[in-house]
């Protein structure tokens, strides 16, 4: 539902270059994951694209016009910790995703139409949570409860769907099925989705493409084939890899 073009994409803070001249494009309905290690401008780049900063240098095009700042209502955000009011439903915290879309006195009044309350329903639905609708998030499990940040994602509306480190606290059976649930979602909505993971298993597993970064620059962009255990090692360790008889080795 929404094409993005990162054009020369440079993001500075003090002495630090976060971002270096990034560029790339991605199609309506693209699933990207983003890898690199600890430092490289992840979340930066997830920052700039969800409006809560902006770049220092270069331009951001969201379907095709260029933005000063990304319309956050459109951008669906889920974090690595779901920041869920524990001590409602799951439904509440999924309907409190229509918020951001809601009229400011609509929104004071946590006045919700019945489309919000059809459409966080439905989102619980899209991640196996309908049944738990009514379930206080303090008592459900991890998984459960960044499944149901992803349904308060979904129930936003979004057309740009962002993740940061999902499933970097779950052990790796509640990631496989939060990445699976978030998978579906995303093609059942044809959302556009971009989702920057550590577990480069996980990544391959669920990815359509990937951009690799290191130290701010993008240093991959390529599908699953491509993304080779040799590419990986440039992602994380970058040019201090080399080649022995041995296999890579790292300097
Ligand atoms: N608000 C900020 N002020 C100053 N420096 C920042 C700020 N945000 C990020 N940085 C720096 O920019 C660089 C990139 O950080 P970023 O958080 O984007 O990396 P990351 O790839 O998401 O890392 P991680 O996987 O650890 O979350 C780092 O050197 C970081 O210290």
């Amino acid at each position: 539902m929404a094409t993005i073009s990162v054009n020369n994409v440079s993001k500075i803070y003090g002495d630090t270059v976060a971002l270096d001249d990034v560029s790339f494009e991605i199609s309506d309905g693209e699933f990207v994951v983003l890898l690199g290690p600890s430092g490289a401008g992840k979340s930066t780049l997830l920052r700039i694209l969800n409006g809560l900063t902006t770049p220092t240098e270069g331009t951001v095009e969201f379907n095709g016009q260029v933005v000063d700042s990304m319309p956050t209502s459109d951008v669906g955000m889920v974090f690595q910790m779901h920041y869920l009011v524990e001590g409602l439903s799951a439904y509440k915290n999924a309907l409190s995703g229509a918020l951001s879309r809601s009229s400011t006195v609509g929104s004071l009044l946590n006045r919700f139409s019945e489309e919000d309350k059809r459409m966080a329903l439905e989102a619980l639905d899209t991640v196996g949570l309908l049944e738990e609708a009514d379930q206080r998030a303090s008592s459900m499990s991890g998984g459960q409860q960044q499944r149901v940040g992803i349904a308060r994602a979904l129930t936003q509306n979004p057309e740009l769907l962002l993740a940061d480190e999902p499933v970097a606290s779950l052990d790796p059976k509640a990631a496989q099925d939060v990445m699976e649930y978030m998978r579906r979602a995303a093609m059942d909505r044809n959302l556009t989705s971009i989702v920057s993971l550590h577990q480069v298993n996980i990544a391959r597993e669920f990815g359509d493409r990937f951009i690799g970064l290191n130290e701010g620059e993008l240093i991959f962009d390529g599908d699953r084939d491509e993304l080779t255990m040799d590419v990986v090692d440039r992602i994380y360790y970058g040019d201090e890899t080399v080649q022995s008889d041995e296999g890579i080795q790292h300097i």
